[in-house]
C-alpha cells in the first residue's frame, strides 16, 4: 500500500486548525498543520506535503505570497493548493486561482467540502502525473487543443489549410480579429506541411518590439554588430530553417524592416546583421494581422509590394459572432479540457448558460470565450456550468443577494448611491484602486473590500 498523502492547513485561527486535521486524519491522511505563513513555509520543506490548505489572511503575509513561494520551493513537485478565502472576496479567490491555487473554499469552511476538495486536488495530482508521462508530440498537443468550430466558414479556413499545405514555399496571409486563431491555423498549416512539419515553427511578434531588436531577432547578428551584441547569434530566418516563419501583427512593422523583409522574399537570401555572408532562407511565410492592409497600404503605412508577396494565399478567419453555430461547440471543449485539468466533474452548460452565451457578441472572440469558461470552471461548485459562474463583460451583474433593484419612483438607497459613486470613480481611474482610494478619503483595503462587498467586476479595466 502506498504511504498516506500528506496535507498541511496553514491557518492562524486555532478551532480551524484541530478540526480540520482531525477530519483529514480521520480519512486517512497524514495532516499537520502551522499557524502562520513563516511555520507552514519551514514544514513544507521539511514534510514535502501532496495538499495545502492555505489561509489568504495570515498574520506574517498575504496567502498570495506563501501560494507563490511554495510553488518555487516545490522544484516541479510542488503541492496543490487549496486556498482559504473569506466570504465576500471572490475576486482574490479567482486571482489565487490564476496564480496557481488548485482551487478555493470560503469561509467559513464546511468540512464535508473541505475534505472533498482535498480529494479532488490529490487525484488531479494523480493524473497531471500520467500525463506529464507520455509526453505526446507538438502535433498532438496542437491538434488536441483544436476545434475549429463546425461552422461553413471555419469548414472552409481548415479546407484552405490544407490546400495550400501542399505547396510548401508559398507565403501566406491570415486575417482576422484579434482572438479569432490566427496563430493556431498558422501552426495547424505548419503541421499538416509534409516537407517542413519536422522543422521548426518560429514565431515573431512584430508589434511587441523595437525596430532594431525586431531585425536582429529575425536576422540575428555578428558580434560587434551593435554595442551589447557580445556575441553573434542567429537570428529566427536560421533557427526555422526548413520550417515556418510566423510573422504575427505583420501590419505593425516598421517600414525599414519591411523593406529587408522584401529583399530576403525576393532572393531568399540575407544576412545577419554586421555579417558579409549571404546565408539561404529556406523556410515559408506565414504572417498574420488584425489590421486591415490594404488600408494601410492606401496610408502609407505598409508597402505594397511586400504586401503583394505575403499575401499569395489569403485566409480570413471571420469573427466569432459571425459563426454563432461555432459558440456552443467551443464552449463545451473548452470546459471538457479545463474542467478535467482542475479536476473537476462539470458535465456541460445549463441551458440558461447557452442562451446567454449564444447572446453575447465575443468582442475578444475565441480567446475570450475560452476566458469566460475558464473563469466558470474556477467559479462552479455544481455539475453543469451555470449562468452564475459565467461573467460576461458589460452585462449588468447583480450578486444573488444584491438587494432587489427599487420600485419606480422609489429613491436610492444609501448602498445603492455608494456603489454608483464608486463604480463611476473606478471608471474615472480606469480601475486604478489606489487612485479612487485617495478621491474617496479611504484606505486602500478598504476600497478592495468595498468592490468586493458590491460584487463590482474589474475586468473591464484590465
Ligand atoms: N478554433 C479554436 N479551437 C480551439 N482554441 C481556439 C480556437 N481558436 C482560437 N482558440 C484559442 O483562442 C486563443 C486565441 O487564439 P490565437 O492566439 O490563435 O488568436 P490570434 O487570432 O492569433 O490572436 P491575436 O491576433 O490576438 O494574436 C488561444 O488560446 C487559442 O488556443
Amino acid at each position: 500500500m502506498s504511504p498516506p498523502a500528506k496535507i498541511l492547513v496553514i491557518d492562524d485561527e486555532k478551532t480551524f486548525r484541530v478540526v480540520a486535521q482531525a477530519a483529514l486524519a480521520a480519512e486517512g491522511f497524514e495532516a499537520r498543520s502551522a499557524a502562520s505563513a513563516g511555520e507552514g513555509l519551514a514544514l513544507a520543506r521539511e514534510l514535502r506535503p501532496e495538499v495545502v490548505v492555505l489561509d489568504r489572511n495570515l498574520p506574517d503575509a498575504d496567502g498570495l505570497a506563501v501560494l507563490e513561494r511554495l510553488r518555487a520551493d516545490g522544484h516541479g513537485d510542488e503541492p496543490l493548493v487549496v486556498m482559504a478565502t473569506a466570504y465576500g472576496e471572490i475576486e482574490n479567490a479567482v486571482q489565487a486561482v490564476k496564480l496557481g491555487a488548485f482551487d478555493y473554499l470560503t469561509k467559513p469552511i464546511q468540512l464535508p467540502a473541505l475534505v472533498l476538495t482535498v480529494k479532488r486536488a490529490l487525484e488531479a495530482r494523480r493524473l497531471r502525473r500520467r500525463a506529464d508521462g507520455f509526453s505526446g508530440t507538438a502535433r498532438r498537443r496542437v491538434e488536441r487543443g483544436l476545434c475549429l468550430g463546425e461552422s461553413a466558414a471555419m469548414r472552409r479556413v481548415v479546407e484552405l489549410a490544407e490546400k495550400v499545405a501542399a505547396s510548401p514555399d508559398t507565403t501566406v496571409l491570415i486575417e482576422g480579429e484579434s482572438g479569432t486563431g490566427k496563430e493556431l491555423v498558422a501552426r495547424l498549416l505548419h503541421l499538416r506541411t509534409a516537407q517542413r512539419s519536422e522543422a521548426p515553427f518560429v514565431e515573431l511578434n512584430c508589434a511587441a518590439i523595437p525596430e532594431t531588436l525586431l531585425e536582429a531577432e529575425l536576422f540575428g547578428h555578428e558580434r560587434g554588430a551593435f554595442t551589447d551584441a557580445k556575441r553573434a547569434k542567429p537570428g529566427l530566418l536560421e533557427q526555422a530553417e526548413g520550417g515556418t516563419v510566423f510573422l504575427d501583427e505583420v501590419g505593425d512593422m516598421p517600414l525599414a524592416t519591411q523593406a529587408k523583409l522584401l529583399k530576403v522574399l525576393e532572393t531568399q537570401v540575407f544576412r545577419r546583421l554586421g555579417g558579409t555572408r549571404d546565408l539561404g532562407a529556406d523556410v515559408r511565410f506565414v504572417s498574420a494581422t488584425h489590421r486591415d492592409l490594404q488600408a494601410a497600404v492606401a496610408d502609407g503605412g505598409f508597402r505594397l509590394d511586400l504586401f503583394h508577396r505575403l499575401d499569395v494565399f489569403h485566409i480570413h478567419i471571420p469573427p466569432l459572432r459571425e459563426r454563432p453555430e461555432d459558440v456552443l461547440p467551443l464552449a463545451r471543449f473548452f470546459l471538457a479540457e479545463l474542467a478535467s485539468r482542475a479536476g473537476k466533474e462539470i458535465r456541460g452548460l445549463a441551458p440558461e448558460t447557452e442562451r446567454r452565451l449564444l447572446a453575447y457578441p465575443f468582442p475578444g472572440n475565441v480567446r475570450e470565450l475560452r476566458n469566460v469558461v475558464e473563469r466558470g470552471v474556477i467559479l462552479e461548485t455544481g455539475d453543469t456550468l451555470s449562468p452564475e459562474a459565467v461573467l460576461l463583460r458589460d452585462e449588468a451583474r447583480p450578486r444573488p443577494d444584491a438587494p432587489a433593484p427599487p420600485e419606480a419612483g422609489e429613491p436610492p438607497t444609501l448602498e445603492e448611491m455608494e456603489r454608483a459613486y464608486l463604480a463611476g470613480l473606478l471608471d474615472r481611474a480606469k480601475g486604478n484602486r489606489s487612485q479612487v482610494a485617495r478621491w474617496m478619503g479611504v484606505s486602500y483595503p478598504t476600497v478592495l473590500k468595498k468592490i468586493a462587498d458590491y460584487g463590482i467586476d474589474l475586468s473591464r479595466w484590465d
